[in-house]
């Protein structure tokens, strides 16, 4: 069985159009005028146990709303959601026990309290037992390193270890599932780093089913194996990640480590379709290769006819260059429709 299953699901806002000042508000309470905005539009999605799932869209898309209906905050105006058996909206206390939420442009800590005391209240809030709070304590203290801050009041510690102790704090009742959107919101490198690998951790060991929204889209690479894009409130691609950089990040990039620099090495590179030679410094280069007209072998089969190669690394395709390209309408994932195909320029 599926632990969450979404059928359907609508969420239709409707606000009130008024114009500006005082004179617009008075106006409305005798016009009452509306606009509607279909937010989610008939979205379907099975999320089975232990998945970690990349929620993503461009902006106004859909996702928080999707999210906030998952987690029960918001009602839907058509449709089912059962999460582990829960309908969340109807059930929120309930869920709220199955599930972990960070929001990075909100905080659950208490403003004024000292972090460790945030912690204790939820303890008590979600009635976790003593034994598997110190051991989450202990471990998330270590893996998100929270020593350092735990006795200051959330106001006055920085941003990364806010997010750092929310990670935490949405964790330590041992939620099957958590919601994270946009957990590395406005971090650092070396924090985003420790929040990724924390998230994966949770994922492996503790088998907890991510659902994550971002437009980082490292985070993604990272973390997820399943890939979810919503564009208008409609789910356009559903599948995995590793399926969609094979079938469509057509670009590579060697890097080889040779004993000797190669003479006339621009010349020799030419003699290759559809590579690109970069970064030449002494005895190191790179080759950049569309991987549909060659191989990341023939290339270093030739380049080892020509010298010797003491090392060489093939870059991770990233996704990202695929998503931008879906959300500017340039690439429909479902057809394969690309509107550019060769990432790679045509060589003169
Ligand atoms: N409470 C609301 N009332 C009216 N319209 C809303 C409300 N909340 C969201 N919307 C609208 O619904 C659409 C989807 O918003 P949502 O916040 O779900 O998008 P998102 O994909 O999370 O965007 P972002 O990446 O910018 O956070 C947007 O057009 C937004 O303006």
């Amino acid at each position: 069985m599926n632990l969450i299953e979404v059928k359907g699901l609508t969420k239709q806002f409707r606000h009130p159009i008024k114009d500006p000042g005082l004179k617009g508000a008075i106006k409305h309470l005798f016009t009452q005028k509306y606009a509607e905005k279909l937010a989610v539009n008939d979205i379907n999605l099975s999320v089975k146990e232990g998945e970690a799932i990349a929620y993503v869209g461009p902006n106004g898309a859909g996702k928080s709303t999707t999210i906030k209906m998952l987690t029960g905050i918001l009602v839907p105006t058509s449709g089912t959601i059962t999460v582990d058996g829960l309908t969340p909206y109807k059930n929120r206390m309930e869920n709220a026990q199955k599930i972990g939420v960070v929001f990075g442009q909100r905080t659950q800590l208490w403003w004024d309290l000292p972090v460790i005391e945030s912690f204790s209240l939820l303890k008590d809030i979600y009635e976790i037992p003593d034994d598997i709070y110190q051991e989450n304590l202990n471990r998330f203290k270590d893996l998100l390193g929270l020593d350092e801050f735990l006795h200051l009041s959330a106001r006055k510690i920085s941003l990364g270890q806010r997010m750092r102790a929310d990670l935490a704090a949405a964790l330590l009742h041992n939620p099957k599932i958590v919601y994270l959107d946009e957990p590395t919101i406005g971090l650092d490198i070396a924090v985003k780093e420790r929040i990724r690998t924390f998230i994966k951790e949770i994922n492996r060991e503790k088998g907890t089913t991510i659902i994550l929204t971002t437009h980082d889209l490292d985070d993604i690479e990272d973390i997820c194996e399943r890939l979810v894009i919503i564009d208008q409130g409609r789910v356009i691609y559903d599948g995995e990640l590793q399926a969609v950089k094979d079938a469509f990040v057509k670009e590579r990039t060697i890097h080889f480590q040779m004993k000797e620099a190669i003479p006339s090495l621009t010349s020799l590179i030419d003699g290759l379709p559809g590579v690109i030679l970069e970064n030449v410094s002494g005895q190191q280069f790179s080759v950049r290769f569309n991987r549909f007209d060659i191989s990341a072998g023939e290339i270093a089969s030739y380049v080892m006819q020509h010298g010797e190669v003491i090392d060489f690394r093939i870059d991770e395709p990233k996704i990202e260059q695929v998503i931008r390209k879906v959300y500017d309408g340039k690439l429909d994932l479902n057809s394969g429709q690309e509107e550019e195909t060769r990432l790679v320029p045509e060589k003169v």
